[in-house]
């Protein structure tokens, strides 16, 4: 969420303050662009203030604009370049470069946005050309926020009403974000729509601690021996507590306290301890609910009494890495019984896991996997590339050294 209070306050007229408990790589490319793009933004601390003219006085960036290792920030900023009338160029680390952007290029095209990049233009580097937008209603065919949102973020610059028809429910931060900047965003079904022309206001907004963040520690928690844990200030919106009804499914020891709302996102305290847990399904709707979790569901599920099976999850193959692999890869190094499927995995359980050595794959959610895995492993676990982490997580070790003490 944190990058997308960026892109917003950025886009928004006046002053907006963010206050934030994490702050990952990710947010800091996000005002780095925007930095690029003439906004004023001071960053203290966890803090950050931005002083911006609004969504139509950003300035064309000198210099490619490089978005690392973050496919969200691309793909957003993908959907506000969409509706500035000059040229920038889009760049991304290894791994971003070979993450698909024509999931958001196609719609913003048929937007009248102008965009080019490698291997016929799917991937990054990337050009884009933007200006004078034509609205669209588009369904999406494949199960993704980022894509909804860079729509939507386009279709605030289109001339009428654009439209996203979402068949499962995806996350909706950024939705609940255009109404906390003052915009107007309705949802019927499954259909979500924006005027274009709107002009958002800055505003002073506190960022919920990020729930995928705190599941690691959820995790570790429901697998060590004799641990109680409470995380308080987590973000509890529904569109992402999936990994908290998963494992409560598979028995996991959790209650929530909801503590308060912060703007229109509900914000509680998790309450977690030492549980024994069974194999189960996951698949369909729930997905989407769960999809930066997965790993942490593998994991999980190494210690769980049968066989879970995961479906539906094609997308891990497009994230950091091929978040499938990986996880087979490392679980199978620590001697888990997993095997990758087409769209998911299955793993039976449980399994006395050992230590050994495994790879991060460069992506931060599966070197922190592993990091949680040695919660329960009979030796150690060395993680080659663990820094990719600072990507989302910048101080993960030293929380987990708290809560291990
Ligand atoms: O919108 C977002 O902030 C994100 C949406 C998800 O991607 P998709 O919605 O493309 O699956 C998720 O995997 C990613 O880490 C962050
Ligand atoms: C931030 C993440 O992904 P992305 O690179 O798609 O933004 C993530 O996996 O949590």
């Amino acid at each position: 969420m944190s990058h997308r209070s960026v892109i917003f306050g950025a886009l928004a007229k006046g002053k907006t303050v963010i206050h934030q408990f994490l702050l990952g790589e990710d947010c800091l490319r996000t005002v780095k662009a925007f930095e690029q793009m003439g906004v004023r933004i001071e960053q203290t601390g966890q803090t950050i203030e931005i002083e911006s003219k609004g969504a139509y006085q950003l300035k064309e960036p000198l210099y490619p604009i490089d978005f690392g290792n973050s496919g969200t920030t691309a793909r957003l900023m993908l959907g506000v370049l969409a509706g500035q009338p000059f040229h920038s160029v889009l760049v991304g680390d290894d791994s971003l470069s070979k993450r698909p952007m024509d999931r958001v290029t196609v719609p913003i095209q048929e937007m009248g946005a102008q965009t080019d990049g490698r291997l016929g233009g799917k991937f990054l580097p990337m050009s884009i050309r933007g200006g004078q937008l034509s609205p669209m209603t588009y369904e999406l065919p494949v199960n993704s926020a980022q894509v909804k949102s860079a729509v939507l973020l386009a279709g605030l610059f289109a001339k009428g009403t654009t439209t996203v028809i979402e068949p499962t429910a995806t996350r909706d931060h950024t939705e609940r974000m255009i109404r906390a900047f003052g915009g107007e965003i309705s949802r019927e079904g499954q259909h979500i729509s924006i005027q274009g022309g709107q002009e958002l206001q800055g505003t002073e907004l506190t960022i919920p601690g990020d729930i995928s963040s705190a599941s690691f520690f959820v995790t570790g928690a429901i697998l060590a021996n004799n641990s109680q844990l409470v995380i308080q200030g987590v973000g509890l919106n529904e569109t992402r507590t999936g990994i908290l009804d998963v494992l409560k499914q598979m028995g996991a020891q959790i209650t929530l306290e909801q503590t308060e709302s912060i703007g229109d996102e509900p914000v509680g305290n998790i309450h977690v301890e030492t549980s024994s847990l069974k194999g189960i399904t996951i698949s369909g709707d729930m997905i989407p609910r769960v999809i930066d979790e997965i790993p942490l569901l593998a994991l999980a599920a190494t210690q769980a009494e049968g066989e879970t099976i995961i479906r539906d999850a094609k997308e891990l193959r497009f994230k950091e890495t091929d978040r499938i692999e990986a996880v087979v890869q490392v679980l199978s190094v620590l001697g888990a019984k997993i095997t990758a499927l087409d769209d998911g995995m299955k793993i039976t359980g449980p399994t006395a896991l050992k230590g050994g050595q495994v790879s991060s794959y460069g992506d931060h959610r599966i070197g922190m996997m592993a990091a949680i895995a040695s919660f329960i492993t009979q030796e150690e676990v060395a993680i080659e590339n663990p820094s990719c982490i600072n990507i989302s997580y910048p101080n993960f070790f030293e929380h987990l050294d708290s809560i291990t003490k």
